[in-house]
């Protein structure tokens, strides 16, 4: 496939959305016609601004804010953790002046972030299936009222910015499986084709989470978190004199799985931790940057700052994934944010074939697609990635008995 022409301007919306549609659109959720962008602008410049724009000052009181929006204290930063234009270990750094409830608070938060990174660099592709207990089970049916103003509100909020705060994730997947009995799985390709910080990692161990697969807890959805954290919703709701989810949903935990990996300390080879140091074994000409990884402070970027700089829109992923445009649009923005101080080439089609014959330098990615890819590749040059807290064979049966397992 050819190299894509050169991306617009990072601060060319217009000219962003047609580049995605005229290039992309083929691979998309909404066709080539319709492409917007999110709630989140691309890049490193904007990662950075908004990284420095936050105050952690009462994270712990108003994290779980949902509306009205000034009111909340979420930092609204996971797409830039999430395509590693901020490091765990910066976004750490970070807070350290905050008072120290909210610092304690933010920071257990990042850690979740790793426990998933951990989870998926040990685990792979089993990371979709139920981890300690199956989902609960529901025999019958409820209706789903599209009325709501609640769960329209989030979904709209998905559709349009590729946002939602914590608590709204996790309204909308336990209505969606513990009071619904829908399918997880296909709630959470939902979600991963919608959210701009989607990934695999995090958005499997949310639903798993939620619907009691990790725990055997599941969290129950009703009107009660509404009225506490956005009470105007229930104010405006046509169904407010019958809510639908005025009492807690019937919520038996699922039995329990037969042989739970993360009852074990399984070794899975794929994609494992990484190297703890740069593996040298030649001369790149070009470094390779992958979507988990776009930001300048990139660890192979930062080795070899003199060297061109490609990346390549998998093709056959993105055809099988369906994402909205939102998401492709943030990716090209960071990558024309990094063209204004790097020799960017960005590729469409099979990932190894495009890089076929030239020595690379990259980074790790503790994601199973870095492992079948960079295998059929020529690394000259191969850096660890950033982690906040290595992965050390930590027990991964529960957060706490993983936290405990980390030297942080
Ligand atoms: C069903 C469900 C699906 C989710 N899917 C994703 C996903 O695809 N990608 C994703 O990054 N997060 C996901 N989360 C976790 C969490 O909701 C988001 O990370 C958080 O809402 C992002 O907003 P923020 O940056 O303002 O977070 P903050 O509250 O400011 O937290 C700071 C950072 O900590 C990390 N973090 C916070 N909470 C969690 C958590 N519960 N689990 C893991 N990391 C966390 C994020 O990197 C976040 O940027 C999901 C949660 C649920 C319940």
């Amino acid at each position: 496939m050819p190299v894509l022409p050169p991306l617009p301007d990072v601060d060319d919306t217009l000219g962003m959305r047609a580049w995605v549609g005229a290039h992309l659109g083929h691979l998309l959720l909404e066709g080539p016609d319709d492409v917007r962008g999110g709630g989140h602008r691309g890049g490193q410049a904007a990662a950075d601004a908004a990284l420095a724009a936050f105050d952690v000052t009462a994270y712990a009181r108003s994290r779980s804010t949902v509306l009205p929006e000034r009111r909340r204290g979420a930092s609204r930063l996971s797409p830039y953790v999430r395509h590693g234009l901020l490091s765990l270990p910066e976004v750490w750094d970070a807070v350290a002046d905050g008072p120290p409830q909210d610092r304690r608070r933010y920071r257990d938060e990042l850690l979740w972030q790793e426990f998933a990174r951990h989870l998926y660099a040990r685990l792979g592709p089993a990371l979709a299936e139920p981890l300690r207990f199956h989902p609960p089970e529901r025999l019958v049916e409820q209706e789903w009222d599209e009325d709501m103003a609640c769960v329209s509100w989030v979904r709209a909020e998905l559709e349009n910015d590729g946002w939602l705060v914590n608590q709204t994730r996790m309204w909308w997947s336990s209505h969606w499986t513990v009071r619904h009995g829908r399918s997880w799985r296909e709630g959470e390709d939902d979600f991963f084709r919608h959210l701009l910080d989607g990934s695999r990692a995090a958005n499997r161990l949310g639903w798993q989470w939620t619907i009691g697969s990790g725990t055997g807890k599941p969290y129950g959805f009703s009107r009660w978190q509404v009225e506490k954290r956005a009470p105007q919703l229930c104010r405006s709701c046509p169904l407010s004199h019958a809510c639908p989810i005025q009492d807690w949903p019937d919520a038996p935990r699922g039995p329990a799985v037969e042989r739970s990996l993360v009852s074990e300390r399984t070794e899975v080879a794929v994609p494992g931790a990484g190297p703890d140091a740069p593996v040298v074994r030649g001369d790149p000409e070009a470094v390779w940057v992958t979507a988990e990884s776009l930001g300048d402070r990139d660890p192979a970027l930062a080795a070899h700052p003199d060297l061109p700089v490609v990346f390549v829109f998998d093709e056959p992923l993105l055809y099988s994934l369906r994402l909205s445009g939102k998401r492709l649009v943030f990716i090209a923005e960071s990558l024309a944010d990094l063209s204004g101080r790097r020799d960017v080439e960005v590729r469409l089609g099979q990932v190894p074939q495009e890089l076929a014959g030239t020595p690379l330098a990259t980074t790790f990615a503790p994601v199973p697609g870095f492992a079948r890819h960079s295998s059929a590749m020529t690394l000259a040059g191969l850096y660890p990635w950033p982690w906040l807290a290595a992965p050390r064979n930590q027990r991964l049966s529960s957060y706490s008995a993983w936290r405990k397992g980390v030297d942080r």
